[in-house]
């Protein structure tokens, strides 16, 4: 027997991060950057405004009040996208331009005023909102009172004072998430190199599948396993494809596999992995290993954990894909995904945190929980962050696929461990 720890070691132990690849920003969300991005333009490249309002020079209106506006006559307007003031115009003394926000500080100007702290341009009180220049072009040119001075620079975003050239924007290893991508698309970046999405190819097993949406008919079940898993693939990170059910035939089997392998980083199957007679995971991948080939064909073990004590691991193919052989029961099956294949797919990734989070939490249960000697226990539960507890829902058995929808954790009794009582400290793993 295996243990849980000796064979995760032995998975991660034969895989190594994917080779980076140059990637649009859209397709590398989610993944590891590889590359130092150094900044190569300054953020914002231009002095501009942060308010709509009027750019004037400082002397122009100090002391203005309401009672007492400084006048200033309007030279025209400096829109977003605009490089300044209509034929490169200067704001001189006693003027001053609309100027929107975003839009660069025309020559001249030291300041923005708010709009709301002018008239707006109509000689009336304080403005709540510009004049659009479609509804009263004469808004571009006229007379504007003042109402209160700004200091120099007042509402001016300084050139360069987000970024400046030569600063590092993201550093190697960093995770390229929204704001991350943000960032890149903002200093002109449309590709960045990172470790791709791992490609991960999900098969079924098992005569008595069927598809959901189809007839069930005598002695037959939906296929979950392949759903679940190619779900959970994604979750991990992965580009994962959905191979339906194949039926107990070794050759069928190994000849799905082989087609799959061309887009394939892991393959995992599930099912046809114990002692039956129609095993055929185990009957199809037994042999496949080149003997001239350290390390290739894939072993098939027992593990010390319950559930998902039989599994297979091994490469398979010219370029020795990882393949990870599941249980086929529903719970097994997926257990056995979140602890072994979700940090391969990390691993390939070459995040640093391949594994779940634990966390400590009190058992909060009517009755003490039994725990087979010398296995790792993973039970479903719910945790309660904030009382720090853990509460089982349904019980050991590896088909309970309706308590596993409803839990958010799995409780995890050690293998010295035949019972644990309420209140005992355990160990939790967060499944979100
Ligand atoms: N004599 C023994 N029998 C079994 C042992 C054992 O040690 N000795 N181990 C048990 C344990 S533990 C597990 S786990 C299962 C693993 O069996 P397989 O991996 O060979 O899985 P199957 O036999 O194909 O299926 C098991 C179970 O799960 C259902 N299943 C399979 N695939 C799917 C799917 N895609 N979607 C939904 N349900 C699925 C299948 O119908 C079976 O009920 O072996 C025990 N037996
Ligand atoms: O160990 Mo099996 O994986 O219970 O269901």
């Amino acid at each position: 027997m295996w243990s849980v720890d000796e064979h995760l070691a032995d998975i991660l132990e034969a895989v190594r991060p994917l080779e980076p690849i140059e990637l649009q920003l859209h397709d590398a969300q989610g993944c590891v950057l590889v590359e130092d991005v150094m900044v190569e333009i300054a953020l914002p490249p231009f002095d501009n405004s942060s308010m709509d309002g009027y750019a004037v020079r400082v002397a122009d209106i100090e002391g203005a009040d309401e009672e007492f506006p400084a006048v200033l006559t309007v030279i025209g307007d400096v829109a977003a996208g605009s490089d300044g003031l209509p034929g490169d115009r200067a704001v001189g003394p006693g003027e001053a331009a609309r100027i929107m926000t975003g839009a660069p500080l025309p020559a001249g100007a030291e300041a923005v005023v708010p709009v709301e702290w002018t008239d707006g341009g109509t000689g009336g009180g304080p403005a709540d909102t510009m004049r659009s220049l479609s509804d009263a072009p004469e808004g571009a040119g006229g007379e504007v009172r003042v109402h209160r001075p700004v200091e120099a620079r007042a509402h001016v975003r300084a050139r360069g004072s987000d970024v400046k050239p030569g600063d590092l924007a993201l550093s190697a290893g960093s995770v390229v998430g929204p704001p991350q991508i943000g960032l890149l698309a903002a200093i002109g970046r449309s590709t960045v190199k990172v470790r791709p999405r791992p490609r991960v190819v999900v098969i079924s097993t098992g005569s008595e599948l069927v598809q959901p949406g189809e007839e069930l008919t005598g002695g037959r079940i939906y296929d979950s396993n392949s759903f679940a898993l190619t779900a959970a693939a994604k979750d991990a990170g992965a580009i994962a494809y959905r191979v339906g059910a194949v039926t107990d035939d070794a050759d069928t089997l190994r000849a799905t596999i082989e087609d799959q392998l061309i887009r394939a980083d892991i393959v995992v199957t599930t099912g046809g992995v114990s002692v039956g007679a129609y095993d055929v995971v185990k009957e199809a991948l037994s042999s496949v290993g080149d003997e001239d080939e350290p390390g290739s064909g894939i072993d098939f073990r027992r593990l010390a954990m319950q559930p998902g004590k039989p599994q297979g691991f091994g490469s398979i193919g010219p370029d020795h894909t990882p393949l990870l052989a599941l249980p086929g029961n529903p719970v097994s099956s997926y257990i056995s995904f979140e602890l072994f294949v979700r940090p391969v797919i990390r691993a390939l990734m070459g995040l640093p945190d391949v594994n779940r989070p634990t966390v400590q939490a009190v058992l909060d249960t009517d009755k003490a929980l039994t725990s087979p000697s010398g296995r790792r226990q993973f039970l479903r539960g719910t945790y309660d962050a904030e009382a720090g507890t853990v509460t089982p829902v349904g019980g050991a058995g590896s088909h309970l696929i309706g308590a596993l929808a409803r839990a958010d954790a799995l409780i995890v009794l050690p293998e010295d461990v035949t019972s644990a009582e309420p209140g005992t400290d355990t160990e939790v793993i967060l499944l979100r």
